[in-house]
């Protein structure tokens, strides 16, 4: 099947340290994808890659036939790749329904900020993330009074006011209680229906509660890819990231 994502012989070099190294990958649309690989493996140096963070030292980055190497963050954010950091950056001053309404301006248009109260799409759009990310009774709670779980949702909503088609999220469940972890997994399975996902994630068990996908990382190149079962009874996977059958467990 072909990819939404393609990624054709990726490399990075920062100096003399080739992060990235001959990196290619096809993601299907519609997928939720786990990028998994030890410490150093360059799975956050690859999403910074497709979301315009960073420039490719050489290779493609094709998204529904846009080349995105050449292209802005915000150009990239446009094109419909929406991009979750680990640490959020919600503005916690500002209620939950103002950082969305914050985050729907910015893609869109920044003018729109000043007419964001008329703007019926943006209310529209509001309405479903709210409920979506479970925040529809915190909509004016300043979000620095948000729980960490609460934060971590406010700060996908606010990447989905901008409707992306592809989400990239960084180690979503960092610090998250049992009960916000389950949260979290219904939540990435809800918005799969109508969202491609890649997901970087440590936490195997969460991985096989989300994954589609599993995306093998190691030093800077895949390594495997395929469903979870088939990650953990790779041989080469185990020898580099799973190690033992009792580490697994
Ligand atoms: N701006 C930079 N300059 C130099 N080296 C960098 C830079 N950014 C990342 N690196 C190096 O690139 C390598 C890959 O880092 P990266 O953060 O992408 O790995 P990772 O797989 O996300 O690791 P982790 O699971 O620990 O977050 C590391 O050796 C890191 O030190």
């Amino acid at each position: 099947m072909p990819g939404v994502l393609e990624i054709r012989d990726l490399h990075k070099k920062f100096d003399t340290h080739h992060v990235i190294n001959g990196f290619s990958l096809d993601v299907v649309e519609g997928t939720l994808s786990c990028l998994v690989g030890p410490n150093g493996a360059g799975k956050t140096t690859l999403m910074d890659l497709i979301s315009g963070r960073l420039k490719p030292t050489s290779g493609s980055v094709n998204f529904r036939g846009f080349e995105l190497t050449g292209m802005s963050e915000n150009q990239i954010a446009k094109c419909g790749v929406g991009r979750k950091f680990q640490v959020p950056a919600v503005f916690k001053d500002l209620s939950v329904e103002e950082n969305l309404e914050v985050a729907y301006s910015h893609v869109t248009n920044p003018i729109r900020n000043m007419f964001r109260f008329s703007d019926a799409g943006m209310k529209r759009r509001l309405d479903e993330v709210c409920l979506l990310v479970g925040l529809q009774d915190r909509l004016h709670t300043e979000a620095g009074l948000l729980s960490h779980g609460e934060t971590q949702w406010l700060e996908i909503g606010m990447v989905l006011m901008q409707e992306p088609q592809l989400l990239l999220l960084d180690e979503p469940i960092a610090g998250m209680t049992e009960v916000e972890v389950e949260k979290t997994a219904r939540l990435l399975r809800e918005i799969r229906k109508s969202a491609t996902l890649i997901v970087v994630e440590h936490d195997m068990g969460f991985v096989r509660q989300i994954a589609d996908v599993v995306t093998v990382m190691h030093m800077g190149s895949l390594l495997a890819q395929g469903r979870i079962d088939e990650i953990e009874a790779d041989p080469k996977v185990r020898d580099v990231y799973l190690g033992t059958e009792e580490e697994i467990a």
